[in-house]
């Protein structure tokens, strides 16, 4: 069977940063006003992406930080939760983005801390597991941005942390991966999200660490890129999503680093900047965000160091005294 993957041509993509800055600065405004405008629906997890790539390369400096803040309270419902824009409905994704972006500005303390712990609380369920919102979709998704949220806040010993990873083990496979749900095939961005719970809960002991990072060792193709099962095509996303878990169980070591280097800049928008999937396609804040983040876990200078399990940066979990579990 063909291996699916993507020819780089061999012009070596130089690091453009500046045009990075003006990519992440200009989204939302004239030049990137039809994607943004179509990106409503996520608008909050967008502001997050955008501005923790931006303080990666910006030396930690966020503009416009009241403007910022106003506009995560316009998004705060009486109920504790977020919603991506104002008239949205409140979700977990876009309460754990609005948690995040207000980490970065150092004002988590002017949150409702106690509403939005009532929220996330109250979307665990009986067997551990967690529902993005009311309309009850269960996700190992939503399990770490439950754990994420309250982490951050300082208040996850508000929820049922036992049982949260008793559901977490019991969609674990016999590949080392995890799913969205028990039975559920593994997944690379789902098992960034069971693991990095673990980390948060202090139990990556439950984690089978050489047959996972086999597992993910296998995702890198000739092209150096990462996909995020066997026989897809390679994305910048996963360089995050499957390096990150590498990192976070001391095997990051298992793939060809200058490969995957090679590949996250060849997916660089030369001319405006920004990050796609992969050479060739549209940037966007999602994708600028990971490549960065992975670019910053290979200590690519010019990039503040990033944490592997929060995809935040390392300045902001030290100042917050939060040490999620790694292994050596
Ligand atoms: C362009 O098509 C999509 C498809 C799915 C989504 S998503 O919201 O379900 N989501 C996040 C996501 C975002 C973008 C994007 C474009 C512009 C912006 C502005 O900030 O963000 C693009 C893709 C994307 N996906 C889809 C994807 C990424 N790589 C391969 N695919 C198919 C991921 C998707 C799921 C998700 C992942 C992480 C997360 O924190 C939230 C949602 C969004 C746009
Ligand atoms: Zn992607």
């Amino acid at each position: 069977m063909l291996q699916k993957d993507v020819k780089l041509d061999n012009t070596s993509k130089t690091w453009v940063l500046e045009k990075h800055i003006d990519f992440l600065q200009s989204f939302g405004k004239e030049r990137h006003q039809y994607e943004s405008s179509m990106m409503e629906f996520l608008r909050m997890s967008g502001m997050y992406w955008g501005l923790t790539a931006l303080y990666l390369i910006n030396d930690g400096k966020i503009p416009k930080e009241d403007e910022i803040f106003e506009y995560i309270k316009s998004c705060e419902h009486s109920c504790g939760g977020y919603s991506p824009a104002p008239g949205h409905d409140p979700h977990l994704l876009y309460t754990l983005s609005a948690v995040q972006i207000a980490c970065l500005l150092n004002r988590e303390l002017e949150l409702p801390i106690e509403k939005i712990v009532l929220y996330v609380s109250k979307l665990q369920q009986d067997d551990g597991s967690f529902t993005g919102d009311k309309w009850g979709e269960i996700d190992t998704r939503y399990s770490f941005c439950a754990l994420a949220c309250l982490s951050l806040l300082g208040k996850l010993n508000e929820i049922n942390l036992v049982k949260a990873v008793e559901f977490i083990k019991s969609c674990q496979n016999f590949d080392g991966g995890f799913g969205s749900r028990p039975g559920a095939e593994s997944h690379g961005g789902l098992i960034y999200c069971c693991v990095g719970s673990l980390s948060i809960a202090g139990r990556l002991d439950l984690v089978d660490a050489d047959t996972l990072g086999w597992w993910l060792a296998e995702r890198q193709l000739p092209s150096g890129g990462l996909n995020g099962r066997p026989e897809k095509l390679p994305d910048v996303c996963y360089s995050w999503w499957v390096f990150s878990t590498l990192n976070i169980l001391g095997r990051d070591h298992w793939i060809d680093k200058e490969g995957l280097k090679t590949f996250i800049l060849a997916s660089q928008d030369n001319e405006g900047g920004g990050f796609s999937d992969r050479p060739g396609d549209e940037p966007d804040p999602f994708h600028t965000l990971f490549g960065l983040a992975a670019l910053s876990l290979m200590s690519h200078d010019k990039i503040l160091p990033i944490d592997p399990t929060y995809c935040m940066p390392k300045a902001v979990i030290n100042r917050l005294g939060l040490k999620p579990q790694t292994l050596s």
